[in-house]
């Protein structure tokens, strides 16, 4: 039987989340131009621009038909240090001058969530952001260029990880640790009671068909 839920995402750390909590889904990936969805819209906060972010994966997959009776979640996360909005830094250049300005220092990791609920021939959107304040503490040079020559944060918003590597890095997290790496658990629980659905439903055993 399909899980009810589909993830709008490539994420494997939004992926292990969901595993690790016991939540069956299926990935979707919504190959969402994300350059593209923000060209839309003037300037937006970081917060806004996670959640719009969110939206559009979340719709993305939704339109599809194989998202049809089930319930789609998209998420995005983006980093904010100083108002500034930081995504993924890709290059090891961008990652070291970022996570320069990180050193000491305290930024704000935002995940934007949207959940499109497509049960009963409806189809009905809502979000919501989880952020989280991440304290660093301070990195010398040498330890900034040995970190960013794992390539660990290159393809993360915020050019770290609290669940790997970067985790040696930071000293406090005030907010939900998952935000941090990508989907609060605890803010799909609270879209999912809006359309009164609890994960916990998904923790029954699946009835096994009666052999007569
Ligand atoms: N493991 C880990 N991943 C992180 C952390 N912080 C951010 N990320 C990942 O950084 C990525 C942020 O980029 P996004 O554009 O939101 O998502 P994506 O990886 O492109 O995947 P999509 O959901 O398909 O867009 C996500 O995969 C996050 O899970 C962290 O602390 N730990």
């Amino acid at each position: 039987m399909r899980p009810v839920l589909i993830l709008a995402s490539q994420s494997p750390a939004r992926a292990s989340l969901l595993t690790r909590a016991h939540l069956p889904y299926e990935t979707v990936v919504s190959h969402v131009d994300e350059d593209a969805a923000l060209a839309e819209h003037g300037p937006l906060s970081p917060s806004d621009t996670a959640l719009l972010l969110a939206r559009a994966k979340a719709e993305a997959v939704a339109s599809l038909e194989i998202a049809e009776g089930r319930v789609v979640l998209g998420c995005d996360s983006v980093f904010e240090l100083d108002g500034e909005s930081y995504g993924k830094p890709y290059t090891a250049d961008v990652a070291v001058e970022r996570i320069t300005a990180m050193s000491g220092r305290k930024g704000t990791l935002h995940t934007g969530h949207w959940l499109v609920d497509r049960r009963n021939g409806e189809s009905h959107g809502e979000g919501a952001i989880s952020s989280a304040d991440v304290y660093f503490s301070e990195m010398s040079r040498e330890e900034i260029t040995n970190y960013v020559a794992t390539g660990e944060p290159l393809q993360v918003a915020g050019s770290f990880t609290l669940d790997g590597r970067g985790s040696v890095f930071i000293e406090r997290v005030d907010g939900d640790p998952n935000a941090v790496i990508g989907l609060s658990i605890s803010t799909l629980r609270d879209l999912l009671a809006a359309r009164h659905v609890s994960p916990s439903h998904w923790w029954r055993p699946t009835p096994q068909p009666t052999t007569s």
